[in-house]
């Protein structure tokens, strides 16, 4: 059952596999206490455990998939690592109780580029933010993302666990969630807590939302639309790229929501894109228009976010 899935499916089963592992070795560096840091540019550090979590992530599913194109946040990976960071199976519970959609089921290996974030809001995880950090994992099939893992090392389950992995695959649904409707009287908003700029403030000001929640991460914001935190995220900027947003996009997008750029246009994913959403970032939740948001963002914020 397990080798004989279609491709798609063995990617989302392996993927909540190997987050899982590169969860571990986050937390892992987080013990040991010397993080590591580099400075790569402004605003954007990146740490031993952006490095390790990548390797893991990179070696295991290019062993599982050899022909498959994988782009990481963190550049070229040593991909020589300890043969316990290695992981050559999938979630075989994932694999027995869901069926691929019939879309997806005939592709070869040569369709797939996988972007990987090894640790999405490396600065939350230098500050003490943990909960925000998340392993990104993200599955795009000729140019869009369809499908993507969301692991959140540090999340405390009520049962003591620690550690949670959510799963998307479009014309397959969400898993390792239990999304929840937002509050249907107040409209919130969630952005970046740190990389604001005007641009990104008269965005927020234009939908007068009823609060703002800046907190970190691609990742952790779009968790906060399928828990009902928020009803949409918000971020006029270029900051964010493609290993970014590709997982959560799709993740978002097989629960009923949309992610695009602050045009209202879906990114394109293949291997050959640039790495910058240029355009920024507007996630909406299902159950919210996209294009009633889409509709309240400024002209101005339009023409400085319409660069691609
Ligand atoms: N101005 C900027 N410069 C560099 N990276 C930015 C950025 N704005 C957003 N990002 C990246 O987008 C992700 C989410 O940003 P935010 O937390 O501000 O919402 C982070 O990913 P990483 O932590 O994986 O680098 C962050 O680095
Ligand atoms: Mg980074
Ligand atoms: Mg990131
Ligand atoms: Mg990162």
């Amino acid at each position: 059952m397990v080798n004989t899935a279609p491709l798609v499916m063995r990617l989302v089963g392996s993927s909540i596999k190997i987050a899982h592992r590169a969860g571990h070795i986050i937390r892992d560096v987080m013990c040991r206490g010397d993080l590591g840091i580099v400075e790569k540019g402004k605003d954007d550090l990146q740490t031993e455990a952006d490095r390790s979590a990548q390797r893991c992530i990179v070696a295991s599913l290019s062993k599982q998939f050899p022909n498959v194109t994988i782009i990481g946040e963190e550049g070229p990976s040593d991909l020589n690592v300890p043969d316990d960071w290695l992981i050559t199976e999938s979630n075989t519970e994932f694999l027995e109780k869901h069926k691929c959609p019939e879309t997806l089921a005939d592709l070869k290996e040569s369709d797939v580029v996988i972007w990987v974030d090894p640790l999405d809001g490396t600065s939350e995880y230098t500050q003490g933010f943990l909960e925000r950090v998340t392993v990104l994992i993200g599955i795009a099939i000729n140019d869009r993302a369809v499908g993507g893992v969301i692991h959140q090392p540090y999340y405390k389950a009520e049962t003591g666990d620690i550690g949670r992995t959510i799963w998307g695959l479009k014309g397959c649904g969400t898993g390792g969630i239990a999304p929840v409707k937002p509050p249907s009287d107040r409209f919130l908003v969630t952005t970046t807590r740190s990389h604001s700029n005007g641009i990104v403030q008269s965005a927020l000001d234009a939908l007068a939302p009823d609060e703002v929640l800046r907190v970190g991460g691609a990742g952790y914001k779009v968790l906060q639309l399928l828990e009902g935190k928020a009803h949409a995220y918000v971020f006029a900027s270029a900051g964010c790229k493609k290993w970014d947003t590709c997982a959560p996009e799709a993740v978002l997008e097989a629960n009923g929501g949309t992610l695009t750029d602050m045009l209202g246009r879906h990114y394109r994913y293949g291997k050959d894109v640039s790495f910058p959403n240029s355009s920024g970032v507007l996630g909406t939740v299902a159950g919210v228009s996209h294009d009633d948001v889409l509709s309240k963002i400024p002209e101005t914020v339009k023409q400085a976010m319409n660069v691609a």
